[in-house]
């Protein structure tokens, strides 16, 4: 095999294929699929994976490989083959897609240097900057000189010359190992020698008499009380030896986890798991769905599934979303499984998360717990693959490649003939009805641990409130509640959604919601022009200054935020311990965790938290739950609102009375009646279910229908309404009569950083050639994209409709 097919990190339609590169001699044999090198490519030298090794090209004059970046492959044959399927499902560019299966740090980087090609010929100005040196970087040059006239003169007569290196950014963390490095008799006989000063000294060498073994530097120099100053002569005098050896950046402390091992398995458990195991045993790819309650087991099964694909000998991948991954998630698996867990999380550094990647890589652990991008770990024999929560959004990529974890993990699932448990109390709408049409297996758990009971709901209309005089943001009802609770010593979360607010219009007298008549979602405010619009169809009016519902003027956008609540918190109950978990306290590294255990430790009464305290959390002494606002997700511009808030409104009551205490949940809401509320208050995820069908059934949404959406953007905003316009005819052009196009509207977020967003919405049955046609439409906009700055964006199952 002496030519590779690369393709090249320029992510651009042209190069959207592969190139042929021969092989040099040099490199013959040491070439593999997967690995990443240096190619020549017009002027520059850039990165490529390579994906095939042939002996023939139908090109002649081939350009050869200039360098090898990888030892080993970064990329296996499996993940080769699903960058390649991942780029035409999502419409992306194959570099693209490698390069969201790799850690950070394994995409290259890119230096210019500027190289002098006759020191007796550059100008004098530069003879100075490159002071004898044969090149200067690019960077020394801006700093220093920065004439760009000048250089671009001195290239064109051919005294400098600029060359693009490929960089690395993988770093490797080594520490410092000391060991003796002579025999014992030897150091003994020097010890007699050393003056009776250097006591330090001494003791180093006795301790490593005594231990006899390596030893890592910061350790001997701790054991002993000194510093290098002492051990620094014992190294000149080559009685000590010093190295330098990997290790990997540990994030989570070894051995910090108490071990745990499987619990008996409760009736309902035991159901769920059996088919599962059998699966596992007969090795069959089955989608499971596993429905259960929050606080049915679910993870215990998770870990005895997984336990049984190591006890075959195969590797286990988990994901869990993005704000589940806390200490108590690790916890659970580190508990279990030990250093057989590596944990892929964006709280990591890139060095951490490279680390954690290589003992995949190496086979050096058995199970990845880790958030979306984990299910590219790239194990070789995979015995499963689970998705908990698998109705966040999260597991949707919203950048290239728009991918969404779950369809990657039944890919993956199908190749290694695997099973894949998806996990939820609230499965997608969408993975529900595949259940219910056997495309999926369901697995039911629709009991708490030890039948403890679900905590009772009540819902307290705000609307009331209001009449009652209670302008505050806490009704009678939950402060009476949250008083209770201080006076018992138990515990309150108190959620709120901080997303979406201001954004729709509510009468604050009646609950009035104003929506747009043809689209079934709420429409949105726009302060700007005080005008009401539709992000779906473009139906717009203006903002009302009465309720058109009772005609009270109380109608107003709707927000507030967890700061204006915690300051309420305080006047209201001054006595509380409030732990604020937020974006904003949880920024620094280890403060979500920090925050979790002071709360775990009963050093506060009140956890006030967005979205991040919604999951996952499972703490003895919470009995109580209140949700301060659980109609901010009901109107955003989006088909799934009354998903989401059903969703939100389970999982949030699920954090209280997990154990032994009984638990409560006060939800606060101006549209009591709505039936995601209710249903959610009555845990009855069926009815939700079917009431919620016969919606997307008339209006045309998903599962029943699939989506599309298309958008352009741009600073020229007529350039935008243009290009998306001649989108929506050469669409209606090409695809079916029963598909529906909708647009050219304005998107949601109409300008961001100075480009103007115009999207269009295809909903359909079946297209079988809608990639095709995109494809085409994209390449007839090529030279808008590569020129103009036009960006198009297409997401097919788009889940982020703003
Ligand atoms: N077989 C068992 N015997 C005893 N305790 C169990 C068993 N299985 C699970 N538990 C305990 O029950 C509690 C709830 O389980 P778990 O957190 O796994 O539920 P879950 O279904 O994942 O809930 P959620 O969806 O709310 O995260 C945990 O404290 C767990 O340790
Ligand atoms: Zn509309
Ligand atoms: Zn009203």
């Amino acid at each position: 095999m002496n030519i590779a097919k690369v393709v090249v990190d320029v992510p651009a339609t042209q190069t959207n294929r592969v190139f042929d590169y021969k092989i040099p001699s040099k490199f013959q044999g040491s070439i593999h699929k997967g690995m990443r090198v240096i190619v020549p490519f017009g002027p520059r030298k850039i990165m490529g994976f390579v994906l095939d090794l042939v002996n023939e090209s139908e090109f002649d004059r081939l350009k050869e490989i200039s360098d090898l970046m990888d030892v080993t492959p970064v990329l296996t044959e499996e993940l080769l083959d699903l960058g390649e399927w991942l780029s035409e499902e999502t419409l992306s560019f194959y570099i693209s897609s490698f390069q969201a299966m790799l850690p950070q740090v394994l995409k290259a980087k890119y230096k210019k240097e500027l190289h002098c090609l006759s020191s007796d010929e550059i100008p004098v100005e530069f003879k100075t900057l490159f002071a004898g040196r044969d090149f200067i970087t690019y960077d020394e040059f801006v700093e220093r000189e920065g004439n760009h006239a000048k250089l671009q003169k001195a290239i064109r007569d051919g005294l400098i010359e600029v060359i693009y290196q490929v960089q690395s950014r993988e770093t490797i963390k080594k520490q410092s190992v000391i060991r003796l490095n002579k025999e014992a008799h030897l150091i003994e006989e020097a010890l007699e020698d050393l003056s009776k000063q250097a006591a330090k000294q001494r003791q180093l060498l006795h301790y490593l008499l005594e231990h006899s073994k390596p030893i890592n530097q910061k350790t001997l120099l701790k054991k002993v009380n000194t510093t290098r100053a002492s051990l620094k002569p014992l190294l000149d005098q080559g009685l000590l030896l010093e190295s330098f050896e990997e290790v990997y950046r540990e994030p989570y402390e070894k051995g910090k986890y108490p071990r745990t091992s499987p619990l008996p398995l409760t009736n309902q458990q035991e159901e769920a798991i059996q088919p599962i195991l059998n699966a596992l045993e007969n090795e069959e790819h089955h989608v499971f769905l596993l429905h259960g309650v929050t606080g049915s087991g679910k993870t215990e099964v998770y870990l005895q599934s997984i336990q049984e694909v190591i006890e075959k000998g195969q590797e286990a991948i988990v994901l869990v979303p993005e704000i589940a991954l806390t200490p108590q998630m690790v916890e659970r698996f580190k508990g279990r499984f030990g250093s057989e867990v590596a944990v892929l999380h964006s709280a990591l550094s890139a060095g951490e998360k490279y680390d954690e990647w290589r003992k995949i890589q190496r086979k050096q652990v058995k199970v990845v717990v880790g958030a979306r991008s984990a299910i590219f770990a790239p194990f070789e024999n995979v015995g499963i693959i689970i998705i908990d929560e698998e109705h966040e959004t999260s597991y949707k990529q919203e950048d290239h490649p728009r991918y969404h974890a779950r369809d990657v993990a039944i890919y993956r699932g199908e190749k290694h003939r695997c099973p894949v448990v998806l996990g939820s109390a609230t499965p997608t709408l969408e993975s529900f009805a595949r259940a219910k049409k056997g495309v999926y297996h369901l697995l039911s758990m629709g009991n708490r641990m030890n039948n403890a009971t679900m905590p009772t709901v009540d819902l307290v209309d705000m609307r009331e409130e209001l009449h009652k005089g209670n302008r505050t943001m806490f009704s009678i009802r939950l402060k009476e509640a949250m008083e209770e609770r201080l006076k018992k010593g138990e515990q309150i979360v108190l959620f709120l959604n901080r997303r979406g607010y201001s954004t729709f219009v509510m009468c604050r007298d009646c609950g009035y919601v104003i929506e747009c008549p043809h689209c079934d979602i709420a429409l949105t405010y726009h302060r700007k022009n005080e005008r009401l619009k539709c992000h779906y169809c473009a139906y717009e009016e203006k903002m009302p200054s009465m309720c058109p519902e009772c005609e009270s003027d109380t109608i107003r956008y709707f927000g507030t935020g967890t700061q204006k609540v915690e300051e309420a918190l305080a006047e209201l109950l001054p006595e509380a311990r409030v732990i604020r978990m937020d974006v904003d306290t949880t920024r620094r590294k280890g403060s979500h965790e920090r925050l979790l255990t002071q709360f775990a430790r009963k050093e506060a009464d009140i956890l006030l938290g967005t979205q991040m305290i919604a999951k996952g959390l499972d703490f003895g002494n919470v009995t109580l739950v209140g949700v301060l606002a659980a109609d901010s997700l009901l109107h955003l511009p989006d088909f799934r609102a009354s998903e989401k808030t059903f969703q939100l409104l389970t999982q949030v009551s699920g954090r209280a009375g997990r154990h032994a205490l009984p638990g409560e949940v006060v939800v606060q809401t101006y549209t009591p009646e709505h039936y995601s509320v209710q249903l959610a208050s009555q845990y009855d995820y069926e009815q939700f279910f079917s009431e919620e069908m016969k919606l997307r059934k008339s209006f045309q949404y998903p599962p029943y229908y699939f989506l599309t959406l298309i958008t352009v953007s741009h600073v020229n905003q007529v350039k935008v309404m243009e290009v998306t316009r001649t989108i929506v005819q050469l669409l209606q052009k090409h695809l079916s009569q029963q598909t529906r196009i909708l647009g050219p509207t304005p998107s949601p977020l109409t300008r961001v950083k100075d480009r103007y967003r115009f999207q269009c919405m295809v909903k359909y049955k079946n297209e079988p050639n809608q990639r095709k046609i995109i494809k085409k439409i994209l390449t007839y906009f090529e030279s808008d994209i590569q020129k103009n700055d036009l960006l198009i964006q297409v997401d097919l199952q788009p889940y982020q409709l703003m």
